[in-house]
């Protein structure tokens, strides 16, 4: 396990995510059929679908969690797919799960230095933690407090924050806006977009909230029964009420 000593949270570039064919299933027959997503540094994409449409099973299959069958998942050309999810991790995959990824019994600042862990030392990992609470600022306010007792925005913007300060390549989410209040949602929803142009952080954000993820998308890409029926320009698909209609639901 190596440590860096990178002189600000934000070193490190994102990576470019290409999968191609993906097949994933649970034993039961395939749940994503020949899946293919591209994602350039710094882009966000959007990952949009009904429930049950495979976008968690997606993200399960990124992280390694669910097992895929053929296709492969290539971060700057490396493949993942045969890859421990720990060493998965170390080539720059994050995930912030739907639910809770917060230690509850541990407060907001040691979650942030677990995040912190493996990346960061000494000196790095305190200005990582500064630069985490300048990006979040009820963080700081909050930092003595025990995940148990935060808001569910002040923690999923403490999930998002272990998350960002590992300096992931690649950012994945699962519905980070489920259950929160439209400014919270706002504000996390912003901060994502920040950091993906500033650092070139490629981001891929699976929501049910499609106006919401599509106001920060740079693509959309639909998933329908586990499969891609549309990928386009996140723009388009928010104007396109045909497009929207046949594939969203609204
Ligand atoms: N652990 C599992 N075992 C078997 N089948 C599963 C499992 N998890 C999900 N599935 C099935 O895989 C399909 C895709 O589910 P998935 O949760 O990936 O969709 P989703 O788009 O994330 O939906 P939601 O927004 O409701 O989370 C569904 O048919 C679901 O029933």
């Amino acid at each position: 396990m190596s440590a860096t000593s990178a002189a600000t949270p934000a070193t490190r570039s994102g990576a470019a995510l290409s999968i191609a064919g993906l097949t994933v299933g649970y034993g039961g027959g395939p749940v994503l059929h020949d899946v293919s997503i591209e994602a350039r540094p710094g882009e966000v994409v959007a990952l949009l679908g009904a429930n049950g449409a495979g976008k968690t099973t997606l993200l399960g299959a990124l992280t390694g969690r669910v097992r895929a069958t053929a296709g492969t998942i290539r971060l700057d050309g490396t493949d993942l797919r045969g890859m421990r999810t720990e060493d998965r991790a170390r080539n720059g995959l994050a995930l912030v799960p739907d639910g809770q990824s917060v230690v509850g019994e541990l407060t907001v600042e040691e979650n942030l230095r677990l995040g912190a862990l493996w990346r960061h030392r000494g000196a790095a990992r305190e200005r990582a933690i500064r630069g985490i609470y300048e990006m979040f600022e009820p963080l700081e306010r909050r930092k003595d407090a025990d995940g148990h007792q935060l808001s569910g925005g002040e923690r999923q913007m403490l999930a998002l924050g272990r998350a960002l300060i590992a300096e992931p390549r690649l950012l994945a989410l699962d519905e980070p806006s489920l259950g929160l209040a439209p400014l919270v949602v706002a504000q996390i929803m912003r901060t994502l977009r920040e950091t993906a142009r500033e650092r070139g952080l490629t981001v891929l954000l699976a929501e049910q909230n499609v106006t919401g993820a599509l106001s920060i998308a740079d693509r959309g890409v639909v998933l329908n029964l586990g499969k891609v029926v549309v990928d386009a320009d996140a723009a388009t698909l928010a104007e396109d009420s045909a497009l929207r209609h046949a594939y969203l639901g609204f």
